[in-house]
């Protein structure tokens, strides 16, 4: 839409096919036609070498293994901006650093993250959308702005990159919450109350990993948490409504056919707040659901029987600075 030359990269032969002489990606965007600006290839020399910027849209689990891929055809001058939400199961790192990791000899302040409420298939409809990218770097998060921005593509910046991967990978813990509390028919407080005191427990982590606690009002982190607990395109809200259902979660992982990325990631949730000592009970509740087989009513009566408390939020200060 904005007149930029774009490349497409697949493992799938007939994906590409399909793009490149239908102008259509059935499985993923349903009938809607895609520019004539967008060509794909499935030869990643192809896609990347000479490219102005390069996004990784993939699942977390494949980001390393496409970050190898994509290291010896990356121009020296090229920004590297990914879109994925959430952690590396192993070493419970963030996408920006599994990147650095693999792009050995990049100068780091060319990653680039881009989140925010904004689901692909509005995106497509040219819904009005706003997301934030994040850099170490103004330029390169400016330049990610000025190539995305347009009438109905609202980008803003931020220099928060810890914020915004943090908030976009955890509100997907929270929308399966908001699934399961919809299927089960708990109703809006307690979808409400999810939401707010889901929020909480992000911030929290996030500031405790380096985060500048605004960030968690700002799109990745309220924006993306609404339309991820209230929409219907939500896999992750789509996911905890079926475990509602009793459907076991290798059946729902089945049924879905796309990434939930909120499974991997209350598993590295839960292991980080142990790490960092911070305590997120909404994310241990559904790790013991998800993964030890509690049932969900058992699950909610031990999070509302709690010990009484105050409701501070109740982050440290951040360390961080932003650009000057
Ligand atoms: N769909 C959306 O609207 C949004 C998705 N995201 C994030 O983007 C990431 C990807 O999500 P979706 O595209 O929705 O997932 P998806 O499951 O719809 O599609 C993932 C694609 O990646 C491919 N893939 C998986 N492993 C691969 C590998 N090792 N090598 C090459 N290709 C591989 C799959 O074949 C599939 O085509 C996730 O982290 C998600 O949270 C972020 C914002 C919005
Ligand atoms: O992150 C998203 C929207 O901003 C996509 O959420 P789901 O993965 O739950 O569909």
């Amino acid at each position: 839409a904005n007149g930029h030359e774009v490349l497409l990269w697949s493992r799938s032969e007939d994906q590409v096919r399909e793009i490149n002489t239908e102008r259509r990606n059935r499985r993923f965007l349903g009938e809607a036609v895609l520019s004539e600006q967008i060509r794909a290839t499935t030869s990643m020399q192809e896609a990347a070498e000479g490219a102005k910027a390069v996004f990784i849209v993939a699942p977390s689990s494949a980001m390393r293994e496409i970050a190898s891929q994509l290291r010896p055809h990356l121009g020296p001058e090229a920004i590297l901006v990914h879109a994925t939400k959430g952690f590396e199961t192993g070493t419970l790192k963030r996408m920006s650093e599994v990147l650095a990791d693999e792009m050995q000899g990049m100068d780091p302040a060319r990653i680039v993250v881009l989140s925010g409420p904004s689901h692909a298939e509005e995106v497509i409809q040219q819904c009005p959308t706003t997301v934030v990218v994040a850099s170490q770097d103004k330029e390169a998060a400016e330049a990610a702005q000025a190539l995305l921005i347009n009438p109905y593509f609202r980008v803003y910046t931020t220099p928060d990159v810890v914020g915004i991967e943090v908030g976009g990978a955890l509100k997907n813990i929270i929308a399966l919450g908001a699934g399961l509390s919809d299927g089960l028919g708990f109703g809006d407080n307690a979808k409400a109350a999810l939401m707010t005191r889901g929020l909480a427990e992000i911030a929290r982590l996030g500031v405790a990993m380096g985060a500048n606690p605004l960030s968690f009002a700002g799109l990745a982190g309220v924006g993306d948490l609404i339309v991820t607990c209230t929409s219907k395109h939500s896999r992750n809200w789509r996911a905890g409504s079926m475990l509602a259902q009793g459907l076991s979660l290798s059946e729902v992982l089945s049924r879905m056919g796309m990434v939930v990325e909120g499974v991997k990631t209350t598993q590295a949730a839960h292991k980080l707040s142990r790490q960092y000592g911070i305590e997120m009970p909404i994310t241990d509740e559904l790790y013991l659901l998800l993964f030890e087989g509690k049932e969900p009513r058992s699950a909610v009566e031990d999070l509302m029987g709690r010990d009484p408390t105050h409701e501070s939020v109740q982050v440290a200060e951040s360390t961080r600075t932003g650009w000057n």
